[in-house]
């Protein structure tokens, strides 16, 4: 919205479901702090391209703290409390290493139609079962070479700022969009406007309706939902998308990713230098594995994360934080001892029972093809596509859904000029033939009726919003009023 504001084109209206912006970077309080239920890192810093995201950190002086969790593999705990040797813990991980190098040549054969040569074996012991989540799950979420690395660098900072990571988008908000003190008051941002269906018909708009019975006509749209969203019934669009459209959505999975804080009046834990992060071995895979101490970021906060995912974060989800909290409680105390307090706080966030995201991020399955983010970006007609899932390189981050905006605004700008400069083409035609009639016409009437005619039938003209934007000048805000 910043990008077509910064180009002239005024009259947009932001339908956003939720009571607030963000989306999925999001903070809450908790204990005396703001925790980051969302996003939580800028990844990728440190390389010769600058991430832009943590451009934006810094110019809002956004406070982060540097994080390293290649040692959490040296701080695995067995359910006994004991610390797993280095030397065993090190040997694990080459093995999982390894396996997954040969899961990714099978893949390969596989799809060349070759016989595959081996097949790596599972995971199947506690300390075997932990190394391979924090692999499959964190570190080699991605297949190498990850582009955010390469291109921005492989460092990782923590948000650890009261205003959250989500100050990054109000400002961005604030920068267009008009405020009232210190709050956005501007009627193009509507907030509560939950889509349900999207209309394109075979005239030049778009029509979108909304939960609460709104009605917007649109000339085009800019889909920013997230791949769960889509996967889901939420929005029925009229027509049905394409196949080649909802095969690409399909194919692109859901990561639930969920990170529990738990609040306790003292520390009991380690906080010495590459002990932020410690894994948990059970013969559940991905059973309360990875925890991070908070300390780093908020001294004396007396906060552990325990992060989970996908199968675990829906089982947790459809239960009782109390139960949750006796979980997580029991395995500490199987890591620390029977001593240890309980926690007085527990937050679990819901990222998959949220029906405005079903999910935390978009996974793309290994070897995926660049065929299948064209087609998940593409326009359906005047309907735009875009957020963290269409970036090619960098989905599932915070850059991913900032670059892909950037470059669908810019896409869509591209579809207005061109349209706009056909206009022009067929208006000089038409201006060609239908100036003899307009002087025929008013020579015959004392008035000049069919000019304003013809004005009324320009003011309609789909083409008369480009124009503006063309010009660069302001047009008066939010054409497409709700309807009730
Ligand atoms: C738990 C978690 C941890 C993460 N950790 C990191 C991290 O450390 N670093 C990192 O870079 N990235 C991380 N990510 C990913 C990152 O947050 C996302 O990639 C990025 O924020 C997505 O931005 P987006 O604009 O594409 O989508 P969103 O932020 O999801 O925006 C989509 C918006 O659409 C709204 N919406 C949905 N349905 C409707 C509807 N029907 N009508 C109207 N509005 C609707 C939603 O409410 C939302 O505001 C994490 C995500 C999660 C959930």
């Amino acid at each position: 919205a910043k990008v077509l504001a910064e180009n002239g084109v005024n009259d947009i209206v932001i339908l956003e479901a939720s009571d607030r912006i963000g989306g999925r970077i999001r903070k809450e309080d908790f204990g005396d702090i703001s925790i980051e239920i969302g996003a939580g890192w800028v990844a990728g810093v440190g390389g010769k391209t600058s991430n832009p995201v943590w451009e934006l950190a810094n110019q809002s002086s956004l406070r982060t703290c540097f994080s390293d969790y290649s040692n959490a593999r040296y701080n695995i705990y067995d359910q006994s409390g004991k610390i797993i040797p280095s030397e065993l813990a090190a040997a694990s991980y080459d093995k999982a290493v390894n396996s997954a190098i040969q899961e990714l040549k099978n893949q390969e054969e596989a799809n060349l139609g070759n016989a595959i040569s081996e097949i790596p074996s599972s995971p199947k012991t506690p300390i075997d079962l932990a190394i391979d989540f924090v692999l499959h799950d964190f570190e080699m979420a991605e297949v190498e070479p990850i582009s955010t690395y390469v291109e921005y660098g492989d460092e990782e900072f923590l948000v650890a700022d009261e205003r959250g990571y989500e100050f990054l988008v109000y400002k961005m908000a604030e920068s267009f969009l008009s405020t009232c003190q210190g709050k956005i008051a501007d009627n193009r941002l509507q907030l509560n406007k939950v889509v349900r269906e999207i209309i394109q018909g075979s005239s030049n708009g778009i029509t979108v309706k909304t939960e609460d019975g709104c009605v917007y006509k649109a000339r085009y749209i800019i889909l920013s939902v997230s791949v769960g969203v889509l996967r889901s019934d939420l929005i029925t669009f009229h027509p049905p998308l394409p196949e080649w459209k909802t095969e690409a959505i399909m194919k692109c999975e859901v990561i639930v990713y969920t990170k529990i804080f738990l609040k306790f009046p003292y520390k009991f834990w380690s906080c010495e230098h590459g002990k932020e992060f410690f894994l948990y071995a059970h013969e559940k895979r991905g059973y309360y594995t990875f925890w991070q101490h908070m300390e780093n970021a908020y001294p004396g906060s007396n906060i552990l994360v325990v992060t989970l995912t996908n199968e675990e974060s829906k089982r947790v989800e459809s239960q009782s934080d109390m139960a949750t909290l006796k979980e997580a409680m029991a395995v500490l105390r199987n890591m620390f001892g029977f001593d240890i307090p309980t926690a007085t706080q527990i937050f679990v966030p819901l990222w998959w029972n949220n029906r405005f995201q079903r999910g935390s991020y978009s996974d793309y399955p290994i070897l995926s093809k660049h065929q299948d983010f064209i087609h998940i970006k593409a326009p359906v007609g005047r309907i735009f596509f875009t957020g963290e899932h269409t970036n090619e390189k960098f989905n599932g981050y915070v850059h991913g859904g900032y670059l892909s905006g950037i470059e669908t605004s810019k896409m869509l700008l591209d579809e207005m000029r061109r349209v706009e400069e056909d206009h022009i083409d067929t208006e000089s035609q038409r201006n060609f033939l239908l100036e003899p009639l307009l002087a025929l016409t008013e020579s015959l009437t004392s008035t000049n009726t069919a000019a304003s005619d013809l004005k009324k039938w320009e003011d309609i003209s789909t083409v008369a919003t480009s124009r503006l934007f063309l010009n660069n000048s302001t047009s008066s805000p939010v054409t497409q009023e709700a309807i009730k």
